[in-house]
């Protein structure tokens, strides 16, 4: 891959950086990193990936194929406005922005652009992330080629339609947070049941390994498995008789409901500031 920008040098930058740089899909030189002031990030960037950092615009986009908008939605007006002199009209623009739709990033742009809104996650880091992708007119078939050998390198991708962006942010986009937020409770748990913290933490991943790794394979859907791990009047079931009484499952469905309906928010409250 020829010259790549990226715009916004935070955790989802970084994921795809190192993700693609592990996977040799480009070079650390090919890749151009700007953020809004943090030095020190894009001097440990630099470092840690071998990308190049600058904050002359000129010099960023000079002969640049594709550019990365990963910047805070809240930041994307303000970004978008001070790039766009810089935005030529065959650069291939992917957007990882949660809720901005690309109505709204060519609004902004004052120009048609090829956009691909793109919503994966940090786990493109370790080349697992689940990235759904959403393409405009003006992306052509090799653009298409490339949005998907960038993401597919990260993880699994799959082209999905605008509108159904929300819910996969709700979803896959915000997931590894719910997972890590079990793995913290697991973590909790483990000091109050009287196992020392480092040998817990191994047996905690291994079994949300084991247990990604069945889901993936095995032909049996969640509840099956669930309930082969569940011995009538045995541990699992008293268990799991707490977390029924705690509502916990009902509450993961609300969490994500609540993070779907926060991505369709941000996108109406952004597109209302670009129309004014
Ligand atoms: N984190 C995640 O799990 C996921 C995030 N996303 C999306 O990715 C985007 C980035 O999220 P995340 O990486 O977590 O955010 P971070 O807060 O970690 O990083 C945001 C980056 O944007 C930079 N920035 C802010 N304003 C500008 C500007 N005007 N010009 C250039 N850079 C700017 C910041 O620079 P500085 O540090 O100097 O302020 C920072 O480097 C969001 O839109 C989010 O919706 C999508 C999927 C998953
Ligand atoms: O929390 C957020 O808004 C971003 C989008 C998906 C994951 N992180």
């Amino acid at each position: 891959m020829k010259k790549l920008v990226i715009v916004g040098a935070g955790s989802m930058a970084e994921a795809l950086i190192s993700g693609m740089i592990e996977s040799r899909l480009i070079t650390g030189s090919n890749i151009w990193v700007t953020n809004k002031c943090s030095r020190e990030k894009l001097q440990s960037m630099q470092k840690a990936y071998g990308v190049q950092a600058t904050y002359n615009h000129s010099e960023l986009f000079r002969g640049a194929e594709t550019v990365i908008l990963a910047m805070k939605p809240k930041d994307a007006a303000d970004a978008i406005t001070l790039i766009k002199p810089y935005l030529q009209e065959d650069m291939l623009i992917i957007s990882v922005l949660a809720g901005v739709s690309i109505e709204s990033i060519e609004l902004l742009a004052e120009k048609k652009l090829p956009v691909v809104r793109a919503m994966p996650n940090t786990s493109a880091a370790v080349g697992k992330s689940a990235s759904a992708l959403s393409a405009n007119e003006r992306v052509t078939k090799e653009q298409m080629e490339a949005v998907r050998g960038i993401f597919d390198t990260v993880g699994k991708s799959a082209f999905v339609e605008e509108r159904q962006l929300d819910a996969v942010t709700g979803l896959s986009g915000s997931g590894p947070a719910y997972i890590y937020y079990l793995a913290e409770a697991m973590e909790k748990s483990a000091e109050e049941i009287g196992l020392e913290k480092e040998m817990a933490k191994e047996f905690i991943i291994q079994t949300l390994i084991g247990a990604a790794e069945m889901l993936a394979r095995s032909a049996k859907d969640p509840q099956q498995l669930r309930k082969e791990v569940t011995s009538p009047g045995g541990t699992t079931e008293a268990g799991v008789k707490v977390l029924e009484a705690n509502g916990v499952q009902r509450a993961f469905i609300e969490c994500i409901k609540e993070a779907t309906a926060q991505s369709r928010r941000l996108g109406q409250s952004f597109s209302s500031t670009v129309k004014i």
